[in-house]
């Protein structure tokens, strides 16, 4: 089978473009290609596939064998390999996920897209559809607690689940200690992605991510519109700001118009293989 690695500022993916619709074994195949010591190593696997009601489809499995439902950084990825590799001819294209269609624009160099701005749509906040277990139109600055540690959070779904949480210095934070804590926490449902943000100033941040299904990122797309919702709803930031992550920066709009939140960011080609395990 032959695939494509990819990243969004080292948010890492193996693409896989020629099947029809999603085999049954894509979670097993996501767990063992995704193995960074047995596989090829990545956060998630994801196919490409024919859509009827956008330009491409993009399904991706995180690197634990479950579907998420959303990932900016793998539909940046998605649109690059489509132009790049002649699946689309517009520089505008639209991607169908589980959770609706984006539309996307890409900045082209040498006939190769270089920066892709996404439609990321409208972030859900009321607390059932996020999921979080509380009742509430907005979960903001809640309460948590996880390991005898007392945070607080801010809910946002932009397709997956996350919670934001600002602390003090997110560079240094400990993500491995307390993402897993606050990913499984009984209040989520479905699992959520955690945030840790720190900020800069009302347009910068800076940004640590504990991935659902896949452990501590290097960046995540979605982590970065939910932060920049968060920072606004709370006072933190403007809606619009730049996210600094362990692999580079994402600049986020939450559009005041047509409440819907852009992303823009790069995406990357860097090899491709052939895959001969189940
Ligand atoms: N890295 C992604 C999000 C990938 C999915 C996530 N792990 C989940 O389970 O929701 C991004 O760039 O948005």
């Amino acid at each position: 089978m032959n695939f494509t690695k990819m990243n969004g500022l080292g948010n890492d993916f193996i693409i896989v473009a020629h099947f029809e619709t999603l085999p049954e074994n894509a979670p097993e195949l996501s767990r063992n290609m995704c193995d960074r010591h047995f596989g090829v190593g990545a956060d998630g696997l994801v196919f490409i596939l024919p859509s009827d009601k956008a330009d491409i489809r993009m399904r991706i499995i995180n690197a634990d064998g479950s579907e998420a439902e959303q990932c900016g950084n793998a539909v940046r990825c998605v649109a690059k390999y489509a132009f790049d590799h002649k699946l689309v001819q517009d520089e505008a294209l639209t991607v169908e996920t589980m959770a609706g269609i984006q539309r996307v624009w890409l900045t082209v160099e040498n006939g190769k897209a270089v920066q892709v701005k996404v439609d990321m749509g409208e972030p859900i906040l009321r607390g059932e559809a996020i999921p979080v277990a509380l009742s509430q139109e907005r979960i903001v600055n809640h309460p948590i607690e996880a390991g005898g540690e007392a945070f607080s959070f801010t809910g946002v779904s932009m397709g997956n689940p996350h919670a934001v949480i600002f602390v003090d210095d997110a560079p240094r934070f400990d993500v491995e200690k307390w993402g897993p804590l606050l990913e499984t926490h009984r209040l989520f449902p479905n699992k959520a992605n955690i945030e840790f943000v720190s900020v800069t100033s009302p347009q910068e941040v800076e940004m640590r991510v504990w991935e659902r299904g896949c452990g501590q990122t290097f960046a995540c797309g979605t982590g970065a519109c939910a932060t920049v919702v968060a920072g606004s709803l709370t006072g933190r930031t403007e809606r619009r700001a730049l996210v600094h992550l362990k692999g580079g920066d994402l600049e986020i709009e939450w559009n005041e118009t047509d409440n819907r939140v852009y992303m823009t960011g790069p995406a990357e080609e860097v090899f491709v293989g052939r895959w001969h395990k189940a």
